[in-house]
């Protein structure tokens, strides 16, 4: 479906984006993470046609960015900065027709589409109000449909997410689940862990533009479902170190008058075992709280630990 071949891009000597080879399935739901200024949104401008690229190609349907943009065109549509994508004196109705008209598809054609889409995201009742008095998460739901009217294969969500309350997430959220029921291949861009796991099936980490991660969707999750505690004591003996590690899967750091243990455990249940083991070896607990899992964690462990990777682009 997409194919990304050798795609780098640089500016003068800063390469962003550094030989990505990735091929994407039919139907492939995508989460496409990175710490900031990993390469995301180059990457994605660059698959729109918006950037061109220093080397490499992609490919979509069988057609080359390069050698029948045209057609390549035609088969990709994208929200790049969400409400700002979109018109705010014109109407979703008049946006709509606006973006297909860019595209060359003619008002009539689209009318039933259209309709079709304004209902689907609940938007039949404001479809002919200014989009600069809707709310963002109506707005960033308008901004969708225009991506769409063309009946892309492909589409690319740069952060769709951004600034929208929790409501208008999950509304968002819902949206992109009926999206998936109409068999497109989407490329998501977002820092929101729930997000990306509700939607996704597979998951794409880069890192200072070079693909570290290319794995099924279960990886994140056994992220999301992992039980860590942060537990401070008043000093560790090295003898004491030993049996604790033996134990349990935890990490130690040590400061002028106190410890720091993060202990990952299979359930909830465990942390007891792990205070009164403490305990027992003379500490006093000052502190514990049980620390959430977020996508920085799982960038420093992937990009820390170099984890493999599926394919590794070659220079
Ligand atoms: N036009 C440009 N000229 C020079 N450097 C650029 C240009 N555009 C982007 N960059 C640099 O490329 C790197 C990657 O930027 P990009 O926006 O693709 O990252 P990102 O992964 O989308 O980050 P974020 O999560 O913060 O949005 C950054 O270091 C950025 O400063």
């Amino acid at each position: 479906m997409l194919k990304y071949n050798m795609l780098s891009k640089q500016y003068k000597d800063h390469v962003v984006v550094n030989n990505l080879n990735i091929e994407i399935n039919d139907k492939d739901i995508v989460g496409f993470l990175g710490p900031n200024g990993a390469g995301k949104t180059t990457t994605i401008k660059m698959s729109c046609g918006l950037i061109t690229p220093t080397k490499g190609d992609v490919e979509c349907c069988g057609y080359s960015l390069k050698k029948d943009r045209k057609q390549y065109l035609k088969n990709i549509g994208a929200v790049l900065e969400g409400n700002r994508n979109i018109y705010w004196k014109l109407s979703p109705v008049e946006n709509i027709e606006y973006f297909a008209g860019m595209k060359g598809i003619g008002k009539k054609k689209i009318r039933n589409q259209m309709d079709e889409y304004l209902e689907m995201f609940s938007l039949t009742e404001k479809r002919n109000m200014e989009c600069g008095k809707l709310s963002r998460g109506m707005q960033q739901k308008v901004a969708i449909c225009c991506s769409l009217i063309h009946n892309p294969k492909v589409l690319f969500l740069d952060e769709p997410t951004l600034g929208l309350d929790v409501q208008s997430v999950l509304l968002i959220r819902d949206v992109l689940k009926n999206l998936i029921k109409e068999d497109r291949t989407m490329i998501i861009t977002s820092h929101d862990l729930n997000f990306i796991s509700s939607l996704c099936n597979r998951i794409i980490i880069i890192n200072n533009g070079t693909m570290v991660l290319d794995e099924d969707i279960d990886f994140l999750n056994r992220y999301s479902e992992s039980i860590v505690y942060a537990v401070e004591a008043d000093g560790v003996r090295d003898d004491t170190e030993k049996i604790i590690k033996a134990k349990f899967d935890v990490e130690i750091e040590k400061f002028e008058d106190s410890v720091e243990f993060m202990v990952t455990l299979n359930n909830d249940n465990e942390i007891l075992d792990f205070l009164n083991l403490l305990k027992s070896n003379g500490m006093n607990i000052k502190d514990i709280y049980k620390k959430k899992s977020d996508l920085e964690d799982i960038f420093t462990e992937v990009i820390g630990n170099k984890k493999t990777v599926k394919s590794v682009p070659e220079n």
